[in-house]
């Protein structure tokens, strides 16, 4: 295995990189399981019944666009392991860090061939959110999109690293890959990247962090402890969504790698 430090990422340290993001993915759907559904806030047609816009987009699209606007000025997408959901007209950032080293480990086309963003918020607002949240409307929109934007970043960067996955997979084994990628044979390159063995203690894990980190904690004998969040619903959420996309974002990536 290579030296992470001297060469960038291995697959040790981008698969110890996913494991602490799935900390930051189940803590956030836990906040946002703190809210009601809200739908007002993903509806296209609730700025305009106010009166207060004339073209309507969401709340959630407004509010996601403006902050990935904010955060493109600090540099956010810079880093290629993250992705914005409103790619057009993002502003320049405002300063360019003196270390640039770490930008350049991906393979330019490929790493902006490989997105999956759309399919991420359709998941997220026709999937994820009807078994996360329960129905109702207790009108906290602020913090039902802060919270929506942590969940969307989250997941966007966990699914997107299925590039960095990719890359590092590609270096360890290039004639495997090359051989595939020259055929363009996506079959065959989702059989060589995939590892079922892992994809299973990536499930079972995710369910004991729900289990963990959403825990009620009573005071009292007999009182029933109960969770947040129904632990299921993360390995649910993985093997349903999160790894397919991820492989989703491998194969992509690798088709779209050039081998010289
Ligand atoms: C990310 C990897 O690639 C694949 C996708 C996985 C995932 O998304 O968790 C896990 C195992 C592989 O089948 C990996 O090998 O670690």
């Amino acid at each position: 295995m290579e030296d992470s430090t001297r060469d960038g990422p291995t697959l040790m340290s981008v698969r110890d990189d996913l494991i602490r993001q799935e900390d930051t993915i189940v803590f956030s759907l836990i906040e946002r399981a703190k809210y009601p559904r809200n739908c007002n806030v993903y509806s296209t047609s609730f700025l305009s019944e106010i009166g207060d816009v004339v073209e309507s987009p969401s709340l959630i699209d407004l509010f996601v666009k403006e902050s990935e606007d904010l955060h493109a000025k600090i540099g956010m997408y810079d880093n290629q392991a993250e992705v914005p959901f409103f790619p057009h007209d993002l502003p320049k950032p405002i300063f360019t860090p003196q270390n640039q080293a770490h930008l350049s480990f991906l393979n330019p086309v490929a790493s902006a061939s490989a997105n999956v963003s759309k399919l991420i918020w359709k998941m997220y607002l026709e999937q994820l959110l009807p078994l996360l949240t329960q129905e109702g409307d207790d009108g906290n929109y602020a913090s039902t999109l802060a919270c929506d934007l942590l969940c969307l970043q989250a997941l966007s960067k966990r699914i997107h690293y299925g590039k960095f996955v990719a890359e590092v997979k590609f270096r360890a084994a290039p004639d495997d890959y090359s051989f595939h990628i020259r055929n363009k044979n996506s079959d065959a390159l989702m059989e060589l990247l995939t590892f079922e063995k892992v994809e299973n203690i990536v499930k079972a894990r995710v369910e004991n962090k729900g289990r963990l980190f959403g825990h009620n904690i009573s005071l009292h004998d007999g009182e029933e402890d109960g969770y947040k969040v129904d632990p299921c619903l993360f390995s649910h959420l993985y093997g349903e969504w999160v790894i397919p996309y991820t492989k989703l974002v491998q194969v992509d990536y690798l088709l779209h790698r050039s081998l010289t």
